[in-house]
């Protein structure tokens, strides 16, 4: 990470990856994610994120939509963070199964985006999911770090 936090944006790893803060320094997404391009994934749930027998925690499929719906405005907008997340469980999502994620850019106007997203096993859906993202203020950081400071 920079020494600026606000200095933080997401862009190609050495392998053209669009990772997050946390993957990055592995050059691979440990929620299983692989882009095929900018709206369209390739996902496996990893076995040791089962929340039930052979079946996804909800908190990953949470966390994967969170990623793509990202995904799909960061070509845009490399500075963005989820204001709001609504997930739809429609069925269980087996693990270490291929499942399709594709995802949209709803709306878009000024620092407001609206995307959605859904996941499908063989053409099945099995969960679908809405967002409001925003472009992040140039200080979101350094606000955060002042915040925190202030409630040491
Ligand atoms: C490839 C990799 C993809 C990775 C994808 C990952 C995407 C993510 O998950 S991002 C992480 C999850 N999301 C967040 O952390 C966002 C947290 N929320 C926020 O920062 C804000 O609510 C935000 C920016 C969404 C909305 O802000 P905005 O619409 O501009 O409203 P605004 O009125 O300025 O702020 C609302 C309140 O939040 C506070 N706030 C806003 N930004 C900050 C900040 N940076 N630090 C501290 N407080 C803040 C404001 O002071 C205000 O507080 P209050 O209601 O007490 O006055």
């Amino acid at each position: 990470m920079p020494d600026d936090p606000d200095a933080f944006a997401i862009y190609p790893s050495a392998s053209g990856r669009l990772l997050c803060g946390g993957c990055a320094a592995e050059d691979r997404c440990r929620l299983g994610i692989a882009a095929v391009d900018a709206t369209r994934f390739d996902v496996v749930c990893p076995a040791h994120w089962q929340g039930g027998p052979g079946v996804a925690h909800g908190g990953w499929t949470a966390a994967v939509f969170d990623e793509v719906l990202n995904l799909a405005a960061l070509s845009t907008e490399p500075r963005l963070v989820t204001k709001s997340l609504t997930v739809s469980y429609l069925r269980p999502v087996p693990v270490e199964r291929p499942l399709l994620v594709t995802a949209q850019i709803d709306h878009h106007a000024g620092r407001d985006w609206t995307v959605s997203a859904r996941m499908s096993l063989a053409g099945t859906p099995l969960a679908t999911a809405h967002a409001e993202l925003r472009t992040r203020r140039p200080d979101h950081y350094a606000r955060h770090e002042a915040w925190l400071a202030s409630h040491n």
